[in-house]
């Protein structure tokens, strides 16, 4: 709002017509009631802009794309000082011979705290960046914040989209790799809120990179892809090798994006990029927007659920991979990962590009994943069986994970039911086995 009354005197009051002044105290009081006028009309103005942001629901998911993100813009501006730097500094310092020191985006997120943690536990040094949005219970993130918190790992509040203050934090601390884990996930909530898989997955994608290829030296990259790029793919196992050009969700067609995007800034800029498709993860502190996660809660409230199924009685089944096997993949890609070989933006020679599975090489029914966590729980599911939605689910997921298992030997071993187990152990605690939990 930053209309000057010079600006706005040079306007006629007739458009088209420009007035002679009568009087040079007819044009001052004009003048000065003008002034007041629009002082007036901007704290209106103002005003109306706070009520509408600060009113907007925080709890339930945003669905449209402009209020989504002017609630995003707003919470990224509370960086900087030196204060701010030092605490940067702290979160960020190697304490290990060899150690990494290592910006989590999305560390806020359920990989992402699992990630930092690991990392701070073995001497690397950590930073986390999150802009806590609402898709889900932002009450979980903040939980997993002060999980992160206690053993020195800080957060930074703000958005990957926000390009000065990535900027900003390679300027504080030089940063050797980038976790990136901060995306707009889900997949049918893409048709509910198709922008927020750009703006975060494509944009968000392309400015964090922009700046990394500016960074000096430039940090190696290693990101969260999904298995949902194989779309369409009937060849099983999936192999990195397989057809990827089929998405059936908007969600998949952004992560494939991400994927083609990495591509371009490996071959112009040089930069070090490891793609990690992740087969459906699962575990304590996860996401509540997943099915074992709500089945779970809607069990406990004696709430049915639906079980989707394909036509003619078809299996609906997924390579469920627990969480702490997914740490060791993402570990062991940042350990593998070579060095970006550009600087000042330019590339200096080849640099590695790399996409791996990171499943479980055993798909489940999601009708199995319901009777173990009836076992668990000790409560009967109320089934609703229901043909699968057109929504982006695919029927099959299933992963070889031969490359990753060569190349920085990948092997997981937790099988559903184990996994499971810790996670409904985990909900219990963090929720109660009450019927009356709200999230
Ligand atoms: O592997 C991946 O890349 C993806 O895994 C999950 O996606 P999805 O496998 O669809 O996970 P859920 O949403 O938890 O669904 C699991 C299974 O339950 C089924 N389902 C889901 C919801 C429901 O109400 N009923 C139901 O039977 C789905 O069809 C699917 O087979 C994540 O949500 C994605 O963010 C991730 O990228």
């Amino acid at each position: 709002m930053k209309l000057s009354s010079s600006h706005m005197d040079n306007i006629p009051s007739t458009p088209g017509k420009f007035k002679m002044d009568k009087s040079p105290y007819i044009h001052r009081f004009r003048h000065y009631s003008s002034l007041a006028k629009l002082t007036f009309w901007s704290f209106v103005f103002l005003g109306l802009i706070v009520v509408f942001f600060f009113k907007s629901p925080s709890t339930s998911p945003p669905n449209s794309m402009p209020s989504d993100l002017s609630r995003r813009s707003l919470k990224t501006s509370s960086w900087g000082g030196p204060a701010w730097e030092k605490r940067v500094r702290s979160s960020a310092r190697i304490r290990s011979q060899n150690g990494l020191s290592v910006l989590v985006t999305g560390a806020a997120g359920f990989v992402g705290t699992h990630v930092s943690a690991a990392l701070k536990r073995r001497g690397d040094g950590v930073l986390g960046l999150d802009n806590f949005n609402n898709y889900y219970d932002p009450t979980l993130k903040r939980a997993r914040q002060a999980l992160l918190e206690r053993s020195g790992i800080y957060i930074v509040e703000g958005d990957i989209n926000d390009i000065a203050l990535l900027q900003k934090l390679f300027e504080v601390n030089p940063f050797t790799h980038v976790m990136h884990l901060a995306a707009q996930a889900g997949v049918r909530y893409a048709m509910e809120n198709p922008n927020s898989y750009v703006h975060s997955n494509i944009a968000g994608l392309v400015n964090l990179l922009e700046v990394c290829k500016n960074a000096n030296p430039q940090p190696a990259i290693v990101w969260a892809s999904s298995s949902s790029v194989y779309g369409l793919n009937s060849k099983v196992p999936f192999s990195e090798k397989d057809r990827t050009d089929q998405p059936a969700s908007l969600y998949a067609a952004t992560k494939k994006a991400g994927e083609e995007i990495a591509h371009t800034y490996n071959h112009i800029y040089g930069l070090s990029l490891t793609g990690l498709r992740f087969f459906t993860v699962y575990g304590p502190w996860g996401r509540p927007d997943m099915a074992y996660f709500f089945f779970t809660r809607d069990i406990l409230k004696g709430k049915s659920i639906p079980i989707f199924e394909a036509s003619n009685h078809g299996t609906v089944a997924r390579d469920f991979t627990y969480i702490d096997d997914i740490v060791k993949g993402c570990l062991g890609a940042l350990d593998t990962a070579e060095k970006s070989t550009g600087s000042g933006g330019k590339k200096k020679g080849p640099a590695q590009l790399r996409v791996f599975n990171l499943g479980n090489t055993s798909p489940v029914p999601v009708s199995d994943l319901v009777s173990i966590l009836e076992k668990l729980l000790k409560v009967k599911a109320k089934r609703m069986v229901m043909k699968l939605p057109r929504n982006g689910d695919v029927q099959f997921t299933h992963a070889n994970i031969s490359f990753a298992e060569r190349e920085f030997g990948y092997k997981p071993t937790t099988d559903l039911q184990t996994g499971l187990k810790k996670f409904v152990r985990w909900y219990v605690s963090y929720y109660g086995s009450g019927k009356k939990n709200s999230h």
